[in-house]
């Protein structure tokens, strides 16, 4: 398979070029970016040495068309809405990293993004690459709007107990913490190293982008309304999502029960890891990995179920559920070019 990359010099672009220039069916074929083109990618980043030594360029869409069999979309969001209706027009496969195509309801998206969204038909043909919980429907999608990064390690932790009716949605607590590298590679005040180090705070509080993207797929894949309180914090580290849910009991349930009722819902798939009783996920141990790895808690005392949920934010949380998309999307097996082992230390 052909590749392209629009937004190849940003941190998630990077990250699909790790990811596929060892996966055994795909081809780097453009990797596409505006202030740097004519630069070598090793220019950029120089870890690519050896493993990927192309050039960035600039592209007019007709030649994409051309040279691609799927266009990846590692943009800020308010670029892919421009450029896909072009692609989908002529048959080509897209998967977009941007909130742009996640929210049915274009009222909501201006809302949330502050922005103009894209025309409702195309809206409409995206398919949520939640990859664990939609697979036939991303099988046969031609627009996939991969998940945010929270959104991923949220509903990934959530769904479960909402879909087995352990919890009670009307009140759900989503408390987040995210490394720097979720903010991209533009450079900003607030991402300064002399701001983030021993540093940590709450940000967007009441405006996240991620809560609608959160509430949509509670109904869509749980079937219930929800209206989460989701508060992100920014943590002194590079990579990595800790997600730890709070929701009151719906029954009488010992954590035992939940852990078995999780495994079941997870059976077969490969990427989220169910923790043993009394163990809870830490990024490390998802580290560079496509795992989200959940555990639970059901305190009896408080009638109140924990979830803590763990990605890291530029595999889970983008470019590995990407390529678990792309290897849906074509036929392949799901884990092809992800099967790399959590880095740790
Ligand atoms: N970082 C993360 O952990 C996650 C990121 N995402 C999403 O992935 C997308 C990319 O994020 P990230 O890699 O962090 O961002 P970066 O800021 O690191 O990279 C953004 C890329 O987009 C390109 N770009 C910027 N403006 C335009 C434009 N107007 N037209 C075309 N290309 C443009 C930039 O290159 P150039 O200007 O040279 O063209 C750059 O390559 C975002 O939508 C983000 O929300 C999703 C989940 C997690
Ligand atoms: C640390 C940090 O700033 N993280 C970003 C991650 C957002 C992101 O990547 O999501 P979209 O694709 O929805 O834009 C944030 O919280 O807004």
């Amino acid at each position: 398979m052909k590749i392209g990359i629009v937004g190849a010099n940003g941190y998630s672009g990077a990250e699909l070029i790790r990811l596929l220039a060892r996966h055994p069916k795909a081809e780097l074929e453009m990797l596409i970016s505006h202030r740097t083109k004519g630069t070598m990618l090793t220019a950029q980043y120089p870890h690519f040495q050896h493993i990927a030594e192309a050039e960035l360029e600039d592209m007019a869409p007709d030649e994409i068309l051309n040279r691609v069999d799927v266009l990846f979309f590692a943009t800020p969001s308010g670029v892919a809405k421009d450029w896909i209706p072009c692609f989908l027009e002529k048959g080509l496969k897209c998967i977009d990293l941007s909130g742009d195509f996640r929210l049915d309801n274009g009222e909501a998206y201006r809302r949330w993004y502050r922005r103009e969204p894209a025309a409702q038909n195309y809206l409409d043909k995206a398919v949520y690459g939640l990859s664990e919980m939609n697979a036939f429907r991303i099988k046969y999608a031609q627009l996939i709007a991969n998940p945010g990064c929270f959104p991923t390690a949220a509903l990934l932790g959530v769904l479960p107990a909402i879909s087995g009716g352990l919890i009670d949605p009307s009140f759900i607590a989503i408390d987040g913490k995210t490394g720097v590298s979720g903010a991209g590679r533009n450079p900003s005040l607030g991402n300064l190293f002399a701001e983030v180090n021993e540093n940590t705070g709450a940000y967007k509080v009441g405006i996240h982008q991620h809560t609608p993207e959160i509430e949509r797929f509670i109904k869509e894949f749980g079937e219930q309304e929800a209206k989460v309180t989701f508060i992100p914090h920014l943590v002194p580290m590079t990579r990595g999502i800790l997600c730890t849910i709070y929701a009151p009991l719906a029954k009488k349930v010992t954590t035992e029960e939940v852990r078995q009722y999780y495994k079941e819902v997870y059976k077969g798939r490969k990427f989220v890891r169910i923790k043993p009783a009394g163990s809870f996920p830490s990024t490390k141990e998802v580290y560079a990995s496509n795992y989200c790895d959940i555990g639970v808690y059901a305190d009896e005392r408080t009638g109140r179920l924990t979830i803590i949920s763990a990605i890291d934010n530029l595999v889970k949380g983008a470019s590995g559920q990407a390529v678990q998309n792309m290897n849906l999307l074509f036929g392949l097996a799901e884990h092809e070019g992800l099967d790399a082992v959590p880095v740790y230390p």
